[in-house]
């Protein structure tokens, strides 16, 4: 597995994990200055984990749709460059805002990821669009926010099954979800993120030019 710079794999007690170095935010164990990235609790630490390339590097620039309280953004900042992060939901925004307090180079944005236009002005072109969005039209959302992504970027996408179709079969979900994202991109990678969630796809792609 490759991992970008400012990512490395920690000892932590009795488990080795992906760690970056920065404030702790979630309950994680830490080490000194490194934070573990706790795959059970983050969908892109498990695409990590279990070894997908990700592209990631340490001067990139991120655009990072379903924020929340910012668990996994929080790492996306600490080893990476400018990282804006979208969330629509007010009350976990709060806490995003917290974690921003210590990031000078993580940028909320209370927006809605389906309406990208209501950003489009403060977003500069990114280098990786990070989604998890968990709701329904997730291969969609992927296309709207395509137009922020450089040529040679990196789409990191966590699908959730259960978000499209509670009573869908997930793999007939993630058939589906993979297609609409085909529309904008190559998909070049899908891995389901098993043990660390269940249900759920990463997918690799890179826009289609
Ligand atoms: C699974 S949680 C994200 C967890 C987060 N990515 C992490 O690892 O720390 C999904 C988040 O997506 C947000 N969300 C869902 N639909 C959205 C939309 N259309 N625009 C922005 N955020 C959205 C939800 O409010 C929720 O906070």
């Amino acid at each position: 597995m490759s991992l970008p710079d400012g990512v490395e794999r920690h000892a932590f007690g009795g488990t080795t994990s992906i760690a970056t170095r920065g404030h702790p935010e979630y309950g994680e164990r830490t080490d000194g200055e490194w934070r573990r990235w706790d795959p059970h609790r983050s969908k892109l630490g498990a695409m990590l984990e279990i070894g997908m390339e990700t592209g990631l590097t340490a001067d990139q620039k991120a655009l990072y749709l379903g924020a929340a309280a910012g668990t996994t953004a929080s790492h996306v900042a600490d080893f990476g460059g400018p990282t804006y992060a979208v969330e629509f939901a007010p009350r976990p925004t709060r806490d995003l805002l917290d974690v921003a307090e210590r990031r000078p180079n993580l940028f909320p944005l209370l927006k809605d990821a389906r309406k990208p236009e209501t950003y489009a002005h403060v977003v500069e072109p990114v280098d990786v669009l990070v989604q998890d969005v968990a709701t329904r039209g997730q291969g969609r959302v992927a296309t709207l926010n395509r137009q922020f992504l450089r040529e040679d970027g990196y789409l990191l996408a966590a699908i959730k099954a259960r978000s499209e179709d509670v009573t869908a079969d997930p793999e007939d979900v993630f058939d589906d979800v993979v297609s609409d994202i085909g529309d904008a991109y190559d998909v070049v990678a899908t891995e389901s993120l098993a043990p660390y969630h269940d249900d759920h796809l990463g997918v690799v792609a890179r826009p289609r030019r």
